[in-house]
Protein backbone atom coordinates (compact mmCIF):
# COMPACT_ATOMS: atom_id res chain seq x y z
CA UNK A 1 0.00 0.00 0.00
CA UNK A 2 1.11 3.32 -1.00
CA UNK A 3 0.95 6.12 1.40
CA UNK A 4 -1.81 8.74 0.41
CA UNK A 5 -3.29 11.65 2.25
CA UNK A 6 -1.88 14.79 4.11
CA UNK A 7 1.18 14.39 6.27
CA UNK A 8 4.19 15.62 7.57
CA UNK A 9 8.04 14.36 7.74
CA UNK A 10 11.11 15.92 7.89
CA UNK A 11 12.65 15.76 4.65
CA UNK A 12 10.42 14.48 1.49
CA UNK A 13 12.10 13.72 -1.67
CA UNK A 14 10.67 14.47 -5.09
CA UNK A 15 12.01 11.93 -7.28
CA UNK A 16 12.66 8.31 -6.73
CA UNK A 17 15.57 7.55 -9.10
CA UNK A 18 18.72 5.95 -7.70
CA UNK A 19 19.67 9.27 -6.43
CA UNK A 20 16.70 10.46 -4.71
CA UNK A 21 16.75 7.12 -3.18
CA UNK A 22 19.80 7.39 -1.44
CA UNK A 23 18.61 11.19 -0.34
CA UNK A 24 15.88 9.57 1.72
CA UNK A 25 17.71 6.55 3.03
CA UNK A 26 20.36 8.96 4.25
CA UNK A 27 18.90 11.31 6.95
CA UNK A 28 16.38 8.24 7.79
CA UNK A 29 19.69 6.60 8.78
CA UNK A 30 19.99 9.16 10.98
CA UNK A 31 16.99 9.19 12.82
CA UNK A 32 15.23 11.62 10.61
CA UNK A 33 11.54 10.74 8.80
CA UNK A 34 11.46 10.66 4.96
CA UNK A 35 9.35 10.39 2.01
CA UNK A 36 10.09 9.83 -1.38
CA UNK A 37 7.62 10.96 -4.79
CA UNK A 38 7.69 9.14 -7.30
CA UNK A 39 5.53 9.25 -10.84
CA UNK A 40 6.77 6.31 -12.69
CA UNK A 41 9.16 3.72 -11.58
CA UNK A 42 11.03 3.61 -8.58
CA UNK A 43 14.96 3.52 -9.41
CA UNK A 44 14.36 5.77 -12.38
CA UNK A 45 16.35 6.49 -15.32
CA UNK A 46 19.48 3.79 -14.36
CA UNK A 47 17.73 0.78 -13.15
CA UNK A 48 15.37 0.59 -16.19
CA UNK A 49 16.51 2.87 -19.50
CA UNK A 50 19.86 3.99 -18.61
CA UNK A 51 23.00 2.53 -16.92
CA UNK A 52 21.52 -1.48 -16.50
CA UNK A 53 20.19 -1.86 -19.75
CA UNK A 54 22.73 -0.79 -21.45
CA UNK A 55 25.91 -2.76 -19.80
CA UNK A 56 23.46 -5.77 -20.69
CA UNK A 57 23.52 -4.77 -24.04
CA UNK A 58 27.32 -4.09 -24.04
CA UNK A 59 27.88 -7.11 -22.24
CA UNK A 60 27.50 -10.20 -24.82
CA UNK A 61 30.75 -8.29 -27.15
CA UNK A 62 32.63 -7.70 -24.40
CA UNK A 63 32.83 -11.51 -23.44
CA UNK A 64 33.47 -12.50 -27.18
CA UNK A 65 35.89 -10.37 -27.94
CA UNK A 66 37.95 -11.21 -24.47
CA UNK A 67 37.22 -15.01 -25.82
CA UNK A 68 38.56 -14.42 -29.25
CA UNK A 69 42.12 -13.14 -27.76
CA UNK A 70 42.47 -16.30 -26.06
CA UNK A 71 43.66 -19.57 -28.23
CA UNK A 72 42.19 -22.58 -26.56
CA UNK A 73 39.37 -20.61 -25.49
CA UNK A 74 38.55 -19.18 -28.95
CA UNK A 75 38.04 -22.20 -30.47
CA UNK A 76 35.09 -22.78 -28.04
CA UNK A 77 32.97 -19.94 -29.89
CA UNK A 78 31.84 -21.40 -33.22
CA UNK A 79 28.62 -19.50 -33.00
CA UNK A 80 27.17 -15.90 -33.37
CA UNK A 81 26.13 -13.85 -30.85
CA UNK A 82 22.54 -15.25 -29.66
CA UNK A 83 20.79 -11.70 -29.84
CA UNK A 84 16.85 -12.79 -28.54
CA UNK A 85 18.72 -14.65 -25.30
CA UNK A 86 21.01 -11.70 -25.02
CA UNK A 87 18.00 -8.96 -25.18
CA UNK A 88 16.53 -11.48 -22.53
CA UNK A 89 19.07 -10.75 -20.20
CA UNK A 90 18.65 -7.02 -20.61
CA UNK A 91 15.17 -8.08 -19.59
CA UNK A 92 15.97 -9.13 -16.70
CA UNK A 93 18.70 -7.09 -15.45
CA UNK A 94 16.05 -4.43 -15.91
CA UNK A 95 13.74 -6.13 -13.33
CA UNK A 96 10.79 -6.23 -16.45
CA UNK A 97 11.02 -2.80 -15.80
CA UNK A 98 8.93 -3.56 -12.69
CA UNK A 99 10.26 -2.01 -9.82
CA UNK A 100 8.39 -4.35 -6.69
CA UNK A 101 11.91 -5.04 -5.67
CA UNK A 102 12.88 -1.30 -5.35
CA UNK A 103 9.82 -0.69 -3.31
CA UNK A 104 10.75 -3.35 -0.74
CA UNK A 105 13.65 -1.76 -0.67
CA UNK A 106 12.53 1.50 0.06
CA UNK A 107 10.01 0.16 2.77
CA UNK A 108 12.63 -1.68 4.07
CA UNK A 109 14.81 1.68 4.90
CA UNK A 110 12.15 2.75 6.71
CA UNK A 111 11.22 5.34 3.52
CA UNK A 112 7.04 6.10 2.79
CA UNK A 113 6.38 5.83 -0.48
CA UNK A 114 4.14 8.83 -2.52
CA UNK A 115 2.79 7.49 -5.88
CA UNK A 116 2.36 10.16 -8.55
CA UNK A 117 3.53 14.13 -10.01
CA UNK A 118 4.88 15.99 -7.45
CA UNK A 119 5.15 19.77 -7.21
CA UNK A 120 6.39 22.25 -4.69
CA UNK A 121 3.30 24.70 -3.72
CA UNK A 122 5.33 27.37 -1.84
CA UNK A 123 7.86 27.00 0.93
CA UNK A 124 8.25 23.10 2.36
CA UNK A 125 5.25 22.45 0.77
CA UNK A 126 4.72 19.38 -1.81
CA UNK A 127 1.46 18.60 -3.24
CA UNK A 128 1.11 15.06 -4.90
CA UNK A 129 -1.34 14.06 -7.59
CA UNK A 130 -2.16 10.64 -7.96
CA UNK A 131 -3.00 8.71 -11.29
CA UNK A 132 -6.71 8.96 -10.34
CA UNK A 133 -6.35 12.47 -9.60
CA UNK A 134 -6.23 12.55 -5.62
CA UNK A 135 -4.16 14.95 -3.97
CA UNK A 136 -1.59 14.41 -0.89
CA UNK A 137 -0.24 17.66 0.40
CA UNK A 138 2.66 16.78 2.40
CA UNK A 139 4.86 19.39 4.56
CA UNK A 140 8.60 18.71 5.37
CA UNK A 141 9.59 20.07 8.68
CA UNK A 142 13.58 20.51 7.23
CA UNK A 143 14.22 19.72 3.64
CA UNK A 144 12.83 19.01 0.17
CA UNK A 145 14.93 17.41 -2.29
CA UNK A 146 14.69 17.21 -5.84
CA UNK A 147 15.62 14.85 -7.23
CA UNK A 148 13.65 14.64 -10.71
CA UNK A 149 16.33 13.78 -13.06
CA UNK A 150 17.10 14.50 -16.83
CA UNK A 151 15.69 13.21 -20.50
CA UNK A 152 17.74 13.61 -23.53
CA UNK A 153 17.76 16.90 -24.93
CA UNK A 154 16.48 17.60 -28.63
CA UNK A 155 18.68 19.79 -30.82
CA UNK A 156 17.43 22.62 -33.23
CA UNK A 157 18.11 20.70 -36.56
CA UNK A 158 15.66 21.34 -39.19
CA UNK A 159 12.74 18.57 -39.23
CA UNK A 160 13.56 17.02 -35.60
CA UNK A 161 10.54 17.78 -33.75
CA UNK A 162 8.35 16.60 -36.39
CA UNK A 163 10.02 13.29 -37.33
CA UNK A 164 9.50 10.36 -35.32
CA UNK A 165 13.58 9.37 -33.25
CA UNK A 166 14.20 7.11 -30.96
CA UNK A 167 15.73 8.72 -27.65
CA UNK A 168 17.87 7.24 -25.34
CA UNK A 169 15.22 5.24 -23.38
CA UNK A 170 14.00 4.10 -27.00
CA UNK A 171 17.88 2.42 -27.65
CA UNK A 172 18.01 0.93 -24.91
CA UNK A 173 14.82 -0.86 -24.34
CA UNK A 174 13.87 -2.10 -28.16
CA UNK A 175 13.07 -5.02 -28.65
CA UNK A 176 14.44 -6.06 -32.13
CA UNK A 177 17.58 -5.15 -33.64
CA UNK A 178 17.57 -2.19 -36.07
CA UNK A 179 19.06 -3.24 -39.68
CA UNK A 180 20.50 0.79 -39.98
CA UNK A 181 20.73 2.88 -37.20
CA UNK A 182 21.96 6.26 -37.13
CA UNK A 183 23.10 7.96 -33.85
CA UNK A 184 23.50 11.59 -33.12
CA UNK A 185 26.10 12.51 -31.04
CA UNK A 186 29.27 10.75 -30.17
CA UNK A 187 29.16 11.19 -26.70
CA UNK A 188 29.05 8.36 -24.01
CA UNK A 189 25.15 7.01 -24.75
CA UNK A 190 26.14 7.70 -28.84
CA UNK A 191 29.89 5.39 -28.22
CA UNK A 192 28.05 2.82 -26.07
CA UNK A 193 24.86 2.47 -27.97
CA UNK A 194 26.45 2.12 -31.23
CA UNK A 195 28.80 -0.58 -30.62
CA UNK A 196 25.94 -2.41 -28.07
CA UNK A 197 23.69 -2.88 -31.37
CA UNK A 198 26.50 -2.94 -33.95
CA UNK A 199 27.66 -6.40 -31.66
CA UNK A 200 23.87 -7.10 -31.26
CA UNK A 201 23.75 -7.24 -35.29
CA UNK A 202 22.81 -3.74 -36.46
CA UNK A 203 24.21 -3.98 -40.18
CA UNK A 204 25.04 -0.26 -40.67
CA UNK A 205 25.61 1.90 -37.77
CA UNK A 206 26.54 5.29 -38.76
CA UNK A 207 27.82 7.77 -35.35
CA UNK A 208 27.46 11.59 -36.19
CA UNK A 209 29.51 13.97 -33.75
CA UNK A 210 29.68 17.55 -34.58
CA UNK A 211 33.08 18.10 -32.62
CA UNK A 212 36.21 17.27 -34.12
CA UNK A 213 36.55 13.71 -31.39
CA UNK A 214 34.08 11.08 -29.76
CA UNK A 215 33.97 12.08 -25.84
CA UNK A 216 35.31 15.54 -26.28
CA UNK A 217 35.79 16.40 -22.18
CA UNK A 218 37.89 13.37 -21.95
CA UNK A 219 42.02 13.23 -22.83
CA UNK A 220 41.96 13.69 -26.51
CA UNK A 221 43.53 9.66 -27.34
CA UNK A 222 40.42 8.35 -25.81
CA UNK A 223 38.30 9.48 -28.78
CA UNK A 224 41.21 8.69 -31.05
CA UNK A 225 41.07 4.88 -30.08
CA UNK A 226 37.75 4.40 -29.57
CA UNK A 227 37.02 6.17 -33.30
CA UNK A 228 39.45 3.60 -34.44
CA UNK A 229 37.59 0.41 -32.53
CA UNK A 230 34.21 1.34 -33.87
CA UNK A 231 35.18 1.70 -37.10
CA UNK A 232 37.52 -2.01 -37.31
CA UNK A 233 34.24 -3.34 -36.28
CA UNK A 234 32.04 -1.81 -39.17
CA UNK A 235 30.83 1.93 -37.30
CA UNK A 236 30.51 4.57 -39.78
CA UNK A 237 31.95 7.44 -37.08
CA UNK A 238 31.85 10.75 -38.99
CA UNK A 239 33.42 13.26 -36.40
CA UNK A 240 33.08 17.47 -37.17
CA UNK A 241 29.93 16.11 -39.36
CA UNK A 242 26.76 17.98 -38.30
CA UNK A 243 23.31 16.97 -39.05
CA UNK A 244 21.68 19.81 -40.58
CA UNK A 245 17.97 18.35 -41.89
CA UNK A 246 16.29 15.17 -40.99
CA UNK A 247 13.31 13.66 -43.21
CA UNK A 248 10.61 10.84 -42.70
CA UNK A 249 7.49 10.83 -45.09
CA UNK A 250 6.06 8.08 -42.86
CA UNK A 251 6.45 6.76 -38.91
CA UNK A 252 7.54 3.50 -40.62
CA UNK A 253 9.04 4.79 -43.42
CA UNK A 254 13.20 5.30 -43.56
CA UNK A 255 14.36 8.09 -42.05
CA UNK A 256 17.29 10.08 -43.91
CA UNK A 257 19.71 12.52 -42.21
CA UNK A 258 21.34 15.49 -44.05
CA UNK A 259 24.82 16.52 -42.95
CA UNK A 260 27.11 19.68 -43.08
CA UNK A 261 29.08 18.50 -45.61
CA UNK A 262 26.05 17.64 -47.83
CA UNK A 263 25.67 13.70 -47.54
CA UNK A 264 22.74 11.96 -46.32
CA UNK A 265 22.29 8.88 -44.11
CA UNK A 266 19.46 6.68 -44.60
CA UNK A 267 18.58 4.27 -41.55
CA UNK A 268 15.49 2.50 -39.81
CA UNK A 269 16.23 4.23 -36.74
CA UNK A 270 18.03 7.50 -35.91
CA UNK A 271 18.70 8.28 -32.01
CA UNK A 272 18.94 11.18 -30.87
CA UNK A 273 21.98 11.38 -28.19
CA UNK A 274 23.24 15.07 -27.89
CA UNK A 275 23.02 15.61 -23.98
CA UNK A 276 20.47 15.81 -21.91
CA UNK A 277 18.28 18.31 -20.22
CA UNK A 278 17.06 18.56 -16.87
CA UNK A 279 13.51 17.63 -15.53
CA UNK A 280 12.03 21.07 -13.96
CA UNK A 281 9.44 23.05 -15.91
CA UNK A 282 6.17 21.11 -13.72
CA UNK A 283 7.56 20.98 -10.33
CA UNK A 284 6.48 23.96 -8.85
CA UNK A 285 9.75 26.05 -9.22
CA UNK A 286 8.24 29.45 -9.40
CA UNK A 287 5.81 28.97 -6.47
CA UNK A 288 9.77 29.97 -4.69
CA UNK A 289 10.72 32.03 -6.91
CA UNK A 290 13.41 29.97 -9.27
CA UNK A 291 12.60 29.84 -12.97
CA UNK A 292 11.20 26.59 -14.52
CA UNK A 293 12.60 24.03 -17.14
CA UNK A 294 16.52 24.81 -15.68
CA UNK A 295 19.08 22.92 -14.15
CA UNK A 296 18.40 23.40 -10.84
CA UNK A 297 21.85 25.34 -9.82
CA UNK A 298 23.03 24.19 -5.79
CA UNK A 299 26.30 25.00 -3.96
CA UNK A 300 28.50 22.67 -3.04
CA UNK A 301 26.05 21.44 0.42
CA UNK A 302 23.53 21.01 -2.44
CA UNK A 303 21.66 23.92 -1.61
CA UNK A 304 19.57 25.51 -4.20
CA UNK A 305 20.91 28.92 -5.07
CA UNK A 306 18.67 31.69 -4.96
CA UNK A 307 16.53 30.19 -1.75
CA UNK A 308 16.71 31.39 1.41
CA UNK A 309 15.90 29.67 4.26
CA UNK A 310 18.87 26.59 4.00
CA UNK A 311 15.27 24.39 3.41
CA UNK A 312 15.58 23.26 -0.65
CA UNK A 313 18.03 21.30 -2.23
CA UNK A 314 18.72 19.35 -5.49
CA UNK A 315 20.76 16.03 -6.14
CA UNK A 316 21.50 14.21 -8.86
CA UNK A 317 20.92 15.03 -12.60
CA UNK A 318 18.45 17.40 -11.95
CA UNK A 319 21.12 20.17 -10.84
CA UNK A 320 23.43 19.38 -13.70
CA UNK A 321 26.64 19.25 -11.63
CA UNK A 322 27.51 15.66 -12.97
CA UNK A 323 24.92 13.36 -14.68
CA UNK A 324 26.18 9.96 -13.49
CA UNK A 325 24.48 7.79 -11.23
CA UNK A 326 27.26 7.19 -8.63
CA UNK A 327 27.72 10.83 -8.12
CA UNK A 328 24.55 11.75 -7.70
CA UNK A 329 24.17 9.16 -5.37
CA UNK A 330 27.45 11.39 -3.90
CA UNK A 331 25.38 14.09 -3.65
CA UNK A 332 22.53 12.66 -1.92
CA UNK A 333 24.65 10.96 0.90
CA UNK A 334 26.17 14.53 1.50
CA UNK A 335 22.89 15.91 1.33
CA UNK A 336 21.44 13.93 4.04
CA UNK A 337 23.98 14.48 6.18
CA UNK A 338 24.13 18.85 5.74
CA UNK A 339 20.64 18.38 6.58
CA UNK A 340 20.92 16.27 9.58
CA UNK A 341 23.19 19.22 10.52
CA UNK A 342 26.70 17.21 10.03
CA UNK A 343 29.08 18.67 8.51
CA UNK A 344 29.50 17.56 4.91
CA UNK A 345 31.06 18.67 1.15
CA UNK A 346 30.57 17.73 -2.37
CA UNK A 347 33.94 18.92 -3.59
CA UNK A 348 34.43 15.40 -5.56
CA UNK A 349 32.11 16.60 -7.89
CA UNK A 350 34.94 19.15 -9.14
CA UNK A 351 37.89 17.56 -8.44
CA UNK A 352 37.69 13.60 -8.14
CA UNK A 353 34.76 12.34 -10.69
CA UNK A 354 35.30 8.63 -11.48
CA UNK A 355 34.03 8.08 -15.62
CA UNK A 356 33.67 4.67 -16.99
CA UNK A 357 32.97 4.42 -20.72
CA UNK A 358 32.09 0.54 -21.18
CA UNK A 359 33.12 0.27 -24.29
CA UNK A 360 35.63 -2.07 -25.99
CA UNK A 361 37.96 -0.86 -25.25
CA UNK A 362 36.74 -0.06 -21.77
CA UNK A 363 37.52 3.91 -20.78
CA UNK A 364 38.13 4.77 -17.48
CA UNK A 365 38.99 8.49 -16.09
CA UNK A 366 39.17 10.56 -12.93
CA UNK A 367 39.50 14.00 -11.52
CA UNK A 368 41.19 16.52 -13.89
CA UNK A 369 42.51 15.99 -17.94
CA UNK A 370 45.75 17.45 -19.26
CA UNK A 371 43.67 20.57 -20.38
CA UNK A 372 41.43 21.21 -17.69
CA UNK A 373 44.32 21.13 -14.68
CA UNK A 374 46.09 23.60 -16.97
CA UNK A 375 43.03 25.52 -16.98
CA UNK A 376 42.66 26.19 -13.54
CA UNK A 377 46.56 27.02 -13.38
CA UNK A 378 48.13 23.85 -12.57
CA UNK A 379 52.16 23.06 -13.17
CA UNK A 380 51.28 19.90 -14.44
CA UNK A 381 53.56 17.33 -15.74
CA UNK A 382 52.06 13.98 -17.70
CA UNK A 383 53.50 10.05 -18.05
CA UNK A 384 51.68 7.85 -19.95
CA UNK A 385 52.25 4.28 -20.55
CA UNK A 386 50.71 1.78 -23.31
CA UNK A 387 48.40 -0.41 -21.04
CA UNK A 388 48.50 -3.70 -23.17
CA UNK A 389 52.49 -3.54 -22.34
CA UNK A 390 52.23 -4.72 -18.89
CA UNK A 391 52.62 -8.44 -18.25
CA UNK A 392 49.20 -8.52 -16.59
CA UNK A 393 47.31 -7.24 -20.35
CA UNK A 394 49.44 -9.62 -21.74
CA UNK A 395 47.82 -13.03 -19.40
CA UNK A 396 44.59 -11.34 -20.26
CA UNK A 397 44.82 -12.18 -24.10
CA UNK A 398 46.74 -11.19 -27.44
CA UNK A 399 46.46 -7.53 -29.04
CA UNK A 400 45.18 -5.59 -25.98
CA UNK A 401 46.62 -2.22 -26.16
CA UNK A 402 45.80 1.25 -24.78
CA UNK A 403 47.15 4.41 -22.81
CA UNK A 404 47.16 5.04 -19.48
CA UNK A 405 48.50 8.60 -18.27
CA UNK A 406 48.40 10.39 -14.98
CA UNK A 407 48.40 13.88 -14.92
CA UNK A 408 50.77 14.79 -12.11
CA UNK A 409 50.62 18.07 -10.19
CA UNK A 410 54.13 18.80 -10.22
CA UNK A 411 54.34 21.24 -7.39
CA UNK A 412 52.44 19.29 -4.66
CA UNK A 413 53.65 15.58 -5.93
CA UNK A 414 49.60 14.54 -6.30
CA UNK A 415 48.28 12.67 -9.38
CA UNK A 416 45.30 15.89 -9.99
CA UNK A 417 43.73 12.99 -12.84
CA UNK A 418 44.39 9.76 -14.47
CA UNK A 419 43.11 8.18 -17.62
CA UNK A 420 43.33 4.77 -18.55
CA UNK A 421 42.08 3.10 -22.00
CA UNK A 422 42.09 -0.90 -22.65
CA UNK A 423 42.25 -3.93 -20.25
CA UNK A 424 40.84 -3.72 -16.98
CA UNK A 425 40.46 0.21 -17.34
CA UNK A 426 36.93 0.03 -15.64
CA UNK A 427 38.89 -1.43 -12.29
CA UNK A 428 42.03 0.71 -12.83
CA UNK A 429 39.77 4.10 -11.73
CA UNK A 430 39.01 3.30 -8.68
CA UNK A 431 42.79 3.10 -7.21
CA UNK A 432 42.98 6.25 -8.96
CA UNK A 433 39.90 7.56 -7.70
CA UNK A 434 41.70 6.82 -4.28
CA UNK A 435 44.86 8.77 -5.30
CA UNK A 436 43.33 12.02 -6.79
CA UNK A 437 40.60 12.10 -3.98
CA UNK A 438 42.73 11.19 -0.93
CA UNK A 439 45.50 13.46 -2.43
CA UNK A 440 47.96 10.56 -1.81
CA UNK A 441 51.62 12.06 -2.83
CA UNK A 442 53.44 10.34 -5.50
CA UNK A 443 56.19 9.64 -3.37
CA UNK A 444 53.85 7.57 -1.01
CA UNK A 445 51.82 6.16 -3.69
CA UNK A 446 55.32 4.10 -5.22
CA UNK A 447 54.92 2.29 -2.02
CA UNK A 448 51.60 0.72 -3.17
CA UNK A 449 53.24 -2.35 -5.10
CA UNK A 450 51.21 -3.32 -7.41
CA UNK A 451 50.38 -7.31 -7.54
CA UNK A 452 52.40 -9.61 -10.27
CA UNK A 453 50.69 -10.14 -13.13
CA UNK A 454 47.95 -7.46 -13.14
CA UNK A 455 47.56 -4.26 -15.33
CA UNK A 456 47.85 -2.56 -12.42
CA UNK A 457 51.22 -2.74 -13.09
CA UNK A 458 51.12 -0.04 -15.15
CA UNK A 459 50.82 2.55 -12.52
CA UNK A 460 54.69 1.67 -11.24
CA UNK A 461 55.22 1.89 -15.10
CA UNK A 462 53.52 5.78 -14.90
CA UNK A 463 55.16 6.45 -11.88
CA UNK A 464 58.99 5.29 -13.25
CA UNK A 465 58.41 7.66 -15.69
CA UNK A 466 57.47 10.51 -12.90
CA UNK A 467 60.76 9.75 -12.02
CA UNK A 468 60.62 7.76 -8.94
C1 LIG B 1 21.74 5.44 -21.89
C2 LIG B 1 22.35 5.92 -20.60
C3 LIG B 1 23.29 5.14 -19.96
C4 LIG B 1 23.84 5.57 -18.75
N1 LIG B 1 24.79 4.79 -18.16
C5 LIG B 1 25.33 5.19 -17.00
C6 LIG B 1 26.30 4.39 -16.35
O1 LIG B 1 26.68 3.31 -16.82
N2 LIG B 1 26.82 4.81 -15.17
C7 LIG B 1 26.44 6.01 -14.61
O2 LIG B 1 26.94 6.36 -13.54
N3 LIG B 1 25.52 6.80 -15.21
C8 LIG B 1 24.95 6.41 -16.38
N4 LIG B 1 23.99 7.19 -16.97
C9 LIG B 1 23.54 8.40 -16.27
C10 LIG B 1 22.50 8.01 -15.18
O3 LIG B 1 21.46 7.28 -15.77
C11 LIG B 1 21.93 9.25 -14.50
O4 LIG B 1 22.99 10.06 -14.05
C12 LIG B 1 21.05 8.85 -13.32
O5 LIG B 1 19.98 8.04 -13.74
C13 LIG B 1 20.51 10.09 -12.62
O6 LIG B 1 19.73 9.68 -11.53
P1 LIG B 1 18.61 10.65 -10.92
O7 LIG B 1 18.02 9.88 -9.79
O8 LIG B 1 19.19 11.99 -10.69
O9 LIG B 1 17.54 10.82 -12.06
P2 LIG B 1 16.56 9.74 -12.71
O10 LIG B 1 17.15 8.41 -12.73
O11 LIG B 1 16.11 10.36 -14.00
O12 LIG B 1 15.34 9.70 -11.69
C14 LIG B 1 14.46 10.77 -11.52
C15 LIG B 1 13.13 10.20 -11.05
O13 LIG B 1 12.25 11.27 -10.72
C16 LIG B 1 10.94 10.95 -11.16
N5 LIG B 1 10.24 12.22 -11.29
C17 LIG B 1 10.57 13.27 -12.09
N6 LIG B 1 9.73 14.29 -11.89
C18 LIG B 1 8.84 13.89 -10.94
C19 LIG B 1 7.74 14.52 -10.31
N7 LIG B 1 7.40 15.76 -10.59
N8 LIG B 1 7.05 13.80 -9.39
C20 LIG B 1 7.39 12.51 -9.09
N9 LIG B 1 8.43 11.89 -9.66
C21 LIG B 1 9.15 12.57 -10.57
C22 LIG B 1 11.16 10.20 -12.46
O14 LIG B 1 10.04 9.39 -12.78
C23 LIG B 1 12.41 9.38 -12.12
O15 LIG B 1 12.08 8.12 -11.60
C24 LIG B 1 23.44 6.81 -18.19
C25 LIG B 1 22.50 7.60 -18.84
C26 LIG B 1 21.95 7.17 -20.03
C27 LIG B 1 20.92 8.04 -20.71
N1 LIG C 1 28.99 4.89 -18.85
C1 LIG C 1 28.42 5.95 -18.30
O1 LIG C 1 28.73 6.35 -17.19
C2 LIG C 1 27.38 6.68 -19.06
C3 LIG C 1 26.77 6.10 -20.16
C4 LIG C 1 25.84 6.85 -20.87
C5 LIG C 1 25.50 8.12 -20.43
N2 LIG C 1 26.09 8.64 -19.34
C6 LIG C 1 25.79 10.02 -18.90
O2 LIG C 1 24.66 10.50 -19.57
C7 LIG C 1 24.87 11.82 -20.00
C8 LIG C 1 24.29 12.02 -21.34
O3 LIG C 1 25.02 11.32 -22.35
P1 LIG C 1 24.98 11.82 -23.85
O4 LIG C 1 25.85 10.94 -24.64
O5 LIG C 1 23.57 12.07 -24.26
O6 LIG C 1 25.61 13.28 -23.72
P2 LIG C 1 27.13 13.76 -23.81
O7 LIG C 1 27.12 15.14 -23.31
O8 LIG C 1 28.04 12.77 -23.21
O9 LIG C 1 27.46 13.74 -25.37
C9 LIG C 1 26.70 14.43 -26.30
C10 LIG C 1 27.52 14.54 -27.58
O10 LIG C 1 26.67 15.03 -28.60
C11 LIG C 1 27.40 15.97 -29.37
N3 LIG C 1 26.41 16.84 -30.02
C12 LIG C 1 25.70 17.85 -29.47
N4 LIG C 1 24.86 18.38 -30.38
C13 LIG C 1 25.05 17.67 -31.54
C14 LIG C 1 24.47 17.72 -32.82
N5 LIG C 1 23.51 18.61 -33.10
N6 LIG C 1 24.91 16.85 -33.76
C15 LIG C 1 25.89 15.94 -33.47
N7 LIG C 1 26.46 15.85 -32.25
C16 LIG C 1 26.04 16.69 -31.30
C17 LIG C 1 28.29 16.66 -28.37
O11 LIG C 1 29.39 17.28 -29.01
C18 LIG C 1 28.69 15.50 -27.48
O12 LIG C 1 29.85 14.87 -27.93
C19 LIG C 1 26.37 12.06 -19.98
O13 LIG C 1 26.60 13.23 -19.24
C20 LIG C 1 26.97 10.89 -19.31
O14 LIG C 1 27.68 11.25 -18.17
C21 LIG C 1 27.03 7.94 -18.66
Amino acid sequence: MNEAGDAEYDVIVLGGGAVGENAAARPVGHGLSAAVVEEHLLGGECSYYACMPSKALLRPGEVLDAVRRVPGAREAVTGEIDTAEALRRRDKLTSGWDDSGQEDWVRGEGIALYRGHGRLVGEREIEVTDESGGTSRLRATRAVVLATGSRAAVPPIDGLRETRTWDSRDITTAKEVPERLVILGGGVVGVEMAQAWRSLGSREVTLIEMADRLLGPEEPFVGAELADALRESGVDVRTGTQATGVRRPADDAPVTVTTSDGAEVTADELVVAVGRAPITEDIGLETVGLEPGKYVLTDDQLRVLGVDGDWLYAVGDCNGRNLLTHMGKYQARVAGDVIAGKSAVAHSDHNATPRVVFTTPLVGAVGLTEATARERGHRVVTVTHDTGAVAGAVTKGGGLSGTSKLVIDDDRRIVLGATFTGPAADELVHGATIAVAGEVPVDRLWHAVPSFPTVSEVWLRLLEKYGL
